[in-house]
């Protein structure tokens, strides 16, 4: 069975646009949806997509619009009550595919709330094989709730192994408990590396990696390419120890999306990093697929580009495609091409739509093993850290032969 734990659910609408979002104007949508949502919640759609057990916990009154969604669709939840409504994240679709995205907060969430809920999960985690603790926290509670619940969880007899998939604060404190698998995007991996001061390990700072270095880069010529631009803004928002803003989390994330080669440097990075860190990194890329690391091995896998209706949701069945993949007996290579084959699958449906295993085509996924990836200790100058390489690429129908398995 696997479990999922979303402590900030939501009601999910999606308003369909027949063109592009007109600022400050009144515009007509051409369709609109709602469905039970939250990043737990959606694995679970998946898993029972699947017809294999599930059982969502989260907070909320057996009356809220998003239990009764749950009801509706007859996935098994537990709920703890709350007393206050859960809340509505917007997404607005234009016909291009482009997705735009307004969550809510969500209500306070009480102590005793809290508590209730993690007794619920260790209760009920209890002979699972998966616990996924998914989503935003809500008003009240601390950073390190997804920690406590890792720790109450690994308490249990015969504990289930634990993914988190969450961003900001709550994920870099979730990884002090060693999750088995965390699934960051691009941009929560460029944040945990941030946080962590992994950039220059991960070769996300230029070869050099110092200011100094970064400032020749751009002096050698008048005209300072984009590249060279965002590379010391980064260089210097870090050594300066200064948070990195927005845009630079944003660039870094973008060159990480089109590299699965950073991007397996990148998790390399994180997996071989002193402390405690997780086992397993599902990272995905968008359009550019997702890369699977694990020390010693890593993975890309990328499905061919296609007509995207709504990506809300996609990250969510990505974790669900690799989860089913693993508890079915695949190998994590072909769990991973699963993954890939839900999350485009996802991305094709409207709203927040979650694909059966018919919609979830692995035979398009392309699965490349990545190569050198234990990189070089955090704190070794980016040009020695181990570059994966790219020579090994080619494409084999969703599985991997034998002797790449065998790695
Ligand atoms: N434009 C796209 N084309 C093809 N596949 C896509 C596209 N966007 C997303 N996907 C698929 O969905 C997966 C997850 O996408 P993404 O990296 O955007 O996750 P996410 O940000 O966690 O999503 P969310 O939080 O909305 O669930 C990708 O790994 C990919 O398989
Ligand atoms: O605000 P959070 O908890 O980070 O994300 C919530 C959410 O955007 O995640 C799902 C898509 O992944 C949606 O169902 C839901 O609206």
């Amino acid at each position: 069975m696997i479990l999922t734990l979303t402590a900030n659910p939501s009601l999910d609408r999606t308003i369909e646009l027949p063109g592009p979002v007109l600022r400050g104007q009144v515009q007509r949508a051409v369709w609109a949806g709602q469905q039970p949502g939250g990043k737990g919640v959606n694995v679970s759609r998946a898993v029972a997509a699947a017809d294999r057990d599930t059982l969502a916990v989260l907070p909320g009154d057996v009356d809220d619009p998003v239990l009764t969604g749950l009801d509706a669709i007859g996935l098994a939840h537990r709920s703890i009550p709350t007393g206050t409504p859960l809340r509505s994240n917007i997404t607005v679709t234009e016909p291009d595919g482009t997705t735009t995205k307004i969550n809510e907060p969500g209500s306070l969430l009480s102590p005793q709330s809290q508590n209730a809920l993690l007794d619920l999960v260790a209760d009920q985690a209890a002979g699972a094989s998966w616990v996924v603790l998914a989503g935003s926290l809500p008003p009240g509670v601390d950073d390190d709730f997804y920690a406590r619940a890792i720790e109450r969880i690994r308490g249990l007899d015969e504990p289930p192994l634990i993914a988190v998939d969450t961003s900001g604060a709550p994920l870099a404190a979730a990884l002090t408990a060693s999750p088995d698998l965390i699934k960051p995007n691009a941009e929560e991996l460029a944040e945990l590396l941030s946080a962590a001061g992994l950039l220059r390990a991960a070769g996300l700072l230029n070869a050099g990696g110092s200011r100094d270095d970064a400032r020749a880069d751009s002096d050698r010529g008048a005209t300072e390419s984009f590249e060279a631009a965002e590379l010391r803004k980064t260089a210097e928002a870090h050594e300066s120890a200064a948070p990195l803003e927005t845009a630079d989390l944003l660039a870094i994330a973008g060159r990480l999306e089109s590299s699965p080669q950073l991007t397996a440097r990148a998790t390399s990075a994180l997996l071989t990093a002193g402390g405690a860190h997780p086992r397993s990194i599902l990272a995905t890329l968008g359009a550019g697929g997702a890369v699977l690391a694990q020390p010693e091995t890593a993975w890309h896998a990328q499905h061919p580009p296609m007509d995207v209706v709504s990506t809300v949701g996609a990250g969510d069945s990505t974790l669900a495609g690799y989860l089913l993949g693993l508890t079915g007996g695949r190998e994590p290579s072909a769990a991973l091409a699963q993954a890939v084959a839900y999350g485009a699958a996802a991305a094709g449906l409207r709203g927040t739509g979650v694909p059966s295993p018919e919609d979830a085509r692995t035979d398009a996924v392309t699965v490349t093993p990545l190569e050198a990836t234990v990189a070089a200790p955090a704190a070794a100058p980016a040009a020695q850290a181990a570059a994966p390489s790219d020579d090994s690429s080619h494409r084999h129908e969703g599985t991997v032969p034998e002797a790449e398995e065998a790695r």
